[in-house]
């Protein structure tokens, strides 16, 4: 069965009631995804998460780019996926570089895998993400990076806990840099994922879990990208505060 596209934003630490009221009223405008075969779900600060809800169009979907681990308690500051779900928000961005590699941050690949696994249980989806940094590509590195940090995260996983996750594989170097993976790129990066999955979950579910490309995609460059047999949608930054991010949501047709 063809896996549906999905295209994901990721709005990081920005926004403003006014900005935010602004762009997802020019997203609103854009066609309707609630019968096409793409999935959209836009990640928001969590401070903004209801007030985006309520004036996102309803055939978008949240997340949130965050969850702390345990239910409830003394946690000082930290969100529960417990309040994420009894929130209404479905999804959750985990494992993104910049929480992994960030000096202040420096999640590891086992915190990672533990609030995957903990998400997951509490009724959230989760994009996964995975990359390498400049200097491991550099190195050829690049697919023992990626199969260390899918490695942690499988390991937590069972089976079934795979229909609720989307990995997104996001070279570190092509993030904020407008230095975009080639389509060839992506694609080769793309197939090893596959192939990890299907050697080491299971064929069905390799054949399922949609694999996104992110890393400085803008409207001009995802046609191409989505043309990769491998590459089933987007995890956007900075694009997916722009307009032109109805143009990515549109890339796979
Ligand atoms: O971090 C990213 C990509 O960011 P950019 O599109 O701004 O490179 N997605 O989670």
């Amino acid at each position: 069965m063809p896996r549906k596209f999905f295209v994901g934003g990721n709005w990081k630490r920005n926004g403003t009631r006014d900005t935010i009221s602004k762009i997802v009223e020019e997203f609103n405008k854009g066609p309707s995804v609630a019968d096409a075969d793409v999935e959209v779900v836009i990640g928001v600060p969590f401070v903004y998460a209801d007030f985006t809800q309520e004036k996102l169009r309803k055939d978008w979907k949240l997340s949130v780019q965050n969850c702390w681990i345990g239910k409830g308690g003394a946690f000082t500051g930290e969100v529960s996926a417990e309040m994420i779900k009894d929130a209404g928000i479905p999804w959750v961005i985990l494992g993104h570089s910049e929480r992994r590699h960030l000096p202040e941050l420096k999640e590891s690949d086992e915190t990672v895998a533990i609030k995957v696994a903990y998400a997951l249980a509490n009724g959230l989806k989760v994009m996964a993400c995975i990359g390498e940094l400049l200097e491991e590509r550099e190195k050829g590195q690049t697919q023992a990076v990626n199969e260390r940090q899918l490695k942690a995260i499988a390991a937590k996983l069972k089976e079934e806990d795979w229909k609720n996750v989307v990995i997104a594989y996001e070279p570190v170097w092509a993030i904020g840099t407008g230095k975009v993976a080639t389509p060839e790129q992506a694609q080769e990066v793309h197939e090893q994922v596959r192939a990890w999955v299907a050697s080491n979950v299971s064929p069905s579910v390799a054949a399922e879990v949609r694999i996104l490309y992110g890393g400085s995609v803008t409207a001009k460059n995802s046609v191409e990208l989505a043309g990769k047999p491998d590459v089933d949608g987007f995890l956007v930054g900075g694009a997916s505060l722009k307009p032109e991010f109805l143009d990515i949501v549109a890339a796979y047709k």
